[in-house]
């Protein structure tokens, strides 16, 4: 452990798919780390599944983390600093204010409640008691996406930006699955545009417009979505700014292709590869000899630049990041919102 670098203390909430991806790259060794990740504590619904989850994932771990079985006793832990909530869309909030209340701070996972309204609700608890909390929208994070940006927004790099293709498709069998399911249950958040379309939604945003939150202009929106059995399955929307268009599509129901996005300005191109929520490598057009591919080499998956960032605000005193601050959460959801409204996907929690 580097002695000079920060260190935070987590506890994890849930044990499934995603938690499994955040542990493990916590314990990645690389050279280009900010701070230092101590995995205190581990909840789930039940303590055998807590005690399966570590001995897979976190046998190598020092210390050993504790094993809960309920998330209570992850937010009363002392030694634990900040919570990360890695359970289905539907609980993001409760979980969130859960540990709001015992004075923790948060990194929950995208996306961040299932509306608008929920996230305001947990923003508003986490100023009151001041602590920090962030959507874990990991790929704004990868350095591939800030050199993006630098070489889009500063550099200028293919002039203004016109158009933003994005999309993420993946077949996920949605047929087959149960309605326990996370992918399945629309009492659990599921849905194209809440799990996967997001990414998309993220890309186009960042691309044809250099503000965050509140600074960010609003597009105006004209969406439609595929429901099957009151989920979408396929959500597609455009985004439409003064000389500028966003095309934002998901699918759950096919397999989709690299590149994933492409950004047209007013002099070049420029192609992103890889996944859409995980990506590899982006490619410059300029003219048919003037390509410049920039390709990203990373250790583990990539969970640990969130992460790293929010070990660093914390011990900075922050309660918003400033790459995914409150009101940009808000403004994503805001958007998804309007794209559900316009397409028909509803979930509980929204008012009638
Ligand atoms: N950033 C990324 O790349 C990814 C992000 N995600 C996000 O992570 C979150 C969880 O997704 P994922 O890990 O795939 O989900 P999983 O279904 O694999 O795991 C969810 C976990 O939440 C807990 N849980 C609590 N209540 C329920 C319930 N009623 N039904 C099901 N699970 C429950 C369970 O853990 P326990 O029993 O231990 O409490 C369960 O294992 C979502 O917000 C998703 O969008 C998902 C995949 C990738
Ligand atoms: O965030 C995500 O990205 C990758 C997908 O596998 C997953 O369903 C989704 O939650």
């Amino acid at each position: 452990m580097a002695a000079e670098l920060p260190t935070v203390r987590w506890g994890i909430i849930a044990t499934g798919l995603i938690s499994s991806w955040f542990v493990k790259d916590l314990m990645v060794e690389r050279t280009d780390k900010r701070a230092n990740h101590i995995i205190k504590a581990v909840g789930s619904s039940s303590q055998q599944k807590g005690t399966e989850f570590v001995q897979k994932h976190l046998s190598a771990a020092s210390p050993i983390p504790v094993i809960y079985g309920s998330y209570e006793e992850v937010y009363n832990d002392p030694n634990v600093d900040v919570v990360y909530i890695g359970t289905p869309h539907a609980f993001h909030k409760q979980n969130c204010l859960d540990a709001i209340k015992h004075g923790k701070h948060v990194l929950c996972e995208k996306a961040f409640t299932i509306n608008s309204a929920e996230a305001r609700e947990v923003f508003e608890a986490a100023k009151e008691k001041g602590v920090f909390v962030m959507e874990a929208m990991w790929t704004r994070f990868f350095p591939l996406t800030r050199k993006l940006l630098t070489l889009l927004h500063s550099e200028k790099v293919i002039g203004d930006v016109r158009r933003v293709f994005c999309d993420f498709a993946m077949d996920q069998k949605i047929a087959s699955l149960g309605p326990e399911s996370r992918l399945k249950n629309p009492a659990l958040g599921a849905g194209s545009l809440l799990d996967i379309g997001i990414y998309s939604l993220t890309w186009a945003l960042l691309c044809l417009d250099t503000g965050l939150g509140e600074q960010a202009e609003k597009p105006k929106i004209a969406a439609m979505q595929t429901l099957i059995d009151e989920i979408d399955t396929t959500s597609s929307a455009l985004l439409l700014y003064p000389g500028r268009q966003g095309v934002v599509t998901c699918s759950t129901l096919v397999k989709g292709r690299s590149p994933f996005c492409r950004i047209e300005g007013s002099e070049g191109s420029i192609e992103i590869e890889g996944f859409t929520s995980c990506p590899q490598a982006f490619t410059i057009h300029k003219g048919d000899n003037d390509t410049k591919k920039y390709e990203f080499e990373k250790p583990g998956m990539g969970f640990f630049w969130e992460a790293d960032a929010v070990a660093l605000d914390i011990t900075a005193g922050k309660t918003q990041d400033n790459i995914m601050p409150w009101s940009e959460t808000v403004r994503v959801l805001e958007i998804m919102d309007e794209i559900r409204r316009q397409g028909g996907a509803k979930f509980p929690q929204d008012a009638a």
